[in-house]
């Protein structure tokens, strides 16, 4: 990507930068100028006062000098102050935008990105792409303009010597540009590899718990080392590649071209093509120019290397948001036919031509051995994956026709390992209904059968429950989330072995409370015991992906030899 299309792509939709941008623009011109008047002064000194012994013209050179270094300093001053200001404007809208289009996802696109990716999108991707304006913006631009005036004025001073001096040009920019290539090759290569240990980092600091339980910290940090061992040659090598760019710019600016000149240089004043106090300006304002041409070889070879960043944010930029239009579901009968479903990478159904129905107000069990698939229809029903092939539709609406939102006004899911946050009891209910009154919180509490706890505790509702939930039980954790489906209080509500961590006296009461919330709702419940199948109105028996029986539980208890089974070995053990 070129630098205009990066600006095209970084600024589309972020305002207020536009102006910012400008006004430092503004001031690198008047650096520029106040840039170019010390070379002009220089000259006026050199062939002017020294050579040619005009010593009044002195001290208006000394005083231009103090001058320009005066406005010099407060440019530099001001435009520091803008160019800072234009960073952190931009860094905070950028991080603000990448966060809200991971959040406007569709589903499926989601799923696609670990959170080492996200993470490292959103913190250091976007810090490099803050920097893009001024580094490879405006520095470059201003480097380009610097450079080409100063190559008019030594093809003025000497076209001969400047004509001869330019050949290190294009070689240092070819030679600069093939390093940049390999940078940026290695900082690709680089950042796969620090996003898998970002994500390895993350999962670690998530299960602490278990990896300290079950002694897996050896293992753990034998894992840790193999990332090292593969992120360092790499790193190594970018490094190298980076830093032989500098060294080799270096190394022509103040080496091979100036000798180069004073050779030359030398030659033609021997000659008589030139004079030697030409040859001192010269040398001084090609030192400048070369300067800046080691400034564009940089600049190169840095954007060659930040884009690898770069790319990774536009690429969630450009990354289209769920599309579909929000439709409010009035219905509440659910319909699904002929669903069939694969998990990426999987060779084997994990649903094969699924059809159902559930009328508004009725209670559905879905049973089945482990594997048999039932996790994968709760997920198809609340749109968090999409079928390959079938349907389903929620009054009528096809949910997959329709944003994630509308399905998500309509259905709330509870489930095994409840999605908690580092936050209060209130708040992490409040995350279900932002308005909710006390009162509410306490009757939702009541009905979790979680209230009476939450009183043991110091700060009551006001108690932080840790990472994840962390300081819970993984019972409390259940009822704290179906305290935040009751509240809620969504049409359909799907219980994904929700209450598996719940002792049986605990399990009944919440299934009492759900039967009385449950008068005009639609509930679907992956069954874990007894009690909770036999109250459903139909219960749905997966085997293998394939729906094996539909019926209510007497009928099967009667009729199906596979429930029978299911039933005796699983449930009754229950
Ligand atoms: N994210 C996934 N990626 C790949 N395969 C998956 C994924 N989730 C589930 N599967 C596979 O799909 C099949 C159905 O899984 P599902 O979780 O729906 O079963 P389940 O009946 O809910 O099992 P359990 O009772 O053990 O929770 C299984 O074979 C499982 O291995």
């Amino acid at each position: 990507m070129t630098r205009l299309d990066t600006f095209k792509a970084l600024t589309r939709d972020i305002d207020g930068i536009n102006k910012p941008l400008l006004a430092l623009g503004l001031f690198k011109l008047w650096n520029l100028i106040f840039g170019l008047v010390p070379l002009f002064l220089y000259s006026l000194l050199v062939n002017r006062v020294l050579v040619d012994k005009h010593m009044n013209e002195l001290w208006p050179v000394i005083a231009g000098y103090l001058a320009v270094f005066l406005f010099a300093t407060i440019g530099i001053a001001v435009s520091k102050r803008f160019s800072n200001r234009l960073i952190l404007k931009y860094d905070l809208r950028i991080k603000n935008k990448l966060l809200k289009k991971y959040i406007s996802l569709d589903n499926e696109v989601y799923s696609n990105y670990s959170i080492g990716d996200v993470k490292s999108r959103i913190e250091n991707d976007s810090a490099v792409a803050g920097k893009f304006f001024t580094t490879h913006i405006l520095d470059f631009i201003y480097a380009v303009v610097y450079a080409v005036a100063l190559a008019v004025i030594l093809l003025c001073y000497d076209w001969r010597i400047a004509l001869l001096s330019f050949i290190f040009v294009p070689v240092s920019l070819f030679t600069v540009n093939f390093l940049g290539a390999k940078t940026k090759k290695t900082g690709e290569e680089l950042w796969k590899l620090q996003i898998k240990y970002e994500s390895f980092l993350h999962s670690n600091f998530q299960n602490w718990k278990d990896i300290k339980t079950n002694n897996l910290e050896d293992a753990q940090l034998a894992e840790l080392n193999g990332h090292y061992k593969k992120i360092r040659p790499v790193w190594f090598l970018n490094q190298l590649y980076l830093h032989l760019g500098i060294t080799y710019s270096f190394f022509t600016k103040n080496f091979i071209t100036q000798l180069f000149i004073y050779f030359i240089g030398g030659l033609f004043v021997i000659k008589g093509y030139s004079e030697v106090s030409v040859l001192l300006v010269f040398i001084s304002f090609y030192g400048q120019f070369f300067g800046f041409i080691e400034n564009i070889s940089n600049s190169m070879m840095n954007f060659k290397n930040d884009s690898v960043n770069i790319g990774k944010v536009i690429g969630i930029l450009n990354l289209e948001a769920d599309k579909r239009p929000y439709r409010r579901i009035d219905g509440t009968d659910i319909n699904v036919e002929n669903l069939e479903f694969t998990y990426e990478g999987n060779v084997s159904f994990a649903l094969d031509g699924i059809s159902f129905s559930v009328r508004k107000g009725e209670h559905l069990a879905i049973v089945g051995e482990s594997g048999s698939g039932k996790s994968t229809i709760a997920k198809l029903l609340t749109g968090q994956i999409k079928p390959q092939e079938g349907t389903v539709s929620i009054g009528g609406i096809d949910i997959y026709s329709v944003n994630g939102e509308s399905v998500s006004d309509k259905v709330s899911i509870v489930v095994q390992e409840p999605v908690l946050f580092n936050m209060t009891i209130r708040d992490n209910l409040l995350l279900a209904k932002a308005d909710a009154t006390d009162d509410e919180l306490i009757e939702c509490c009541r009905r979790a059968s979680i209230y009476d706890f939450t009183q043991t505790l110091q700060n009551k509702m006001d108690t932080i429950i840790g990472e994840k939930g962390v300081k819970l039980s993984g019972g409390q954790k259940q009822r704290l989330s179906i305290a935040r489906a009751f509240l809620q209080d969504r049409d359909i509500i799907i219980f994904d072995e929700s209450t598996s961590a719940l002792d049986s006296e605990n399990e009944s009461d919440i299934i009492t409370e759900l039967k009385s919330l449950s008068s005009g709702k639609t509930m679907i419940s992956i069954a874990h015991r007894l009690s909770s199948i036999l109250d459903c109105d139909k219960v749905m028996v997966l085997k293998d992906g394939r729906v094996v029986a539909f019926d209510t539980h007497q009928n099967l208890c009667n009729r199906n030899e596979t429930y029978d089974l299911l039933f005796q070995s699983q449930y009754m053990a229950g």
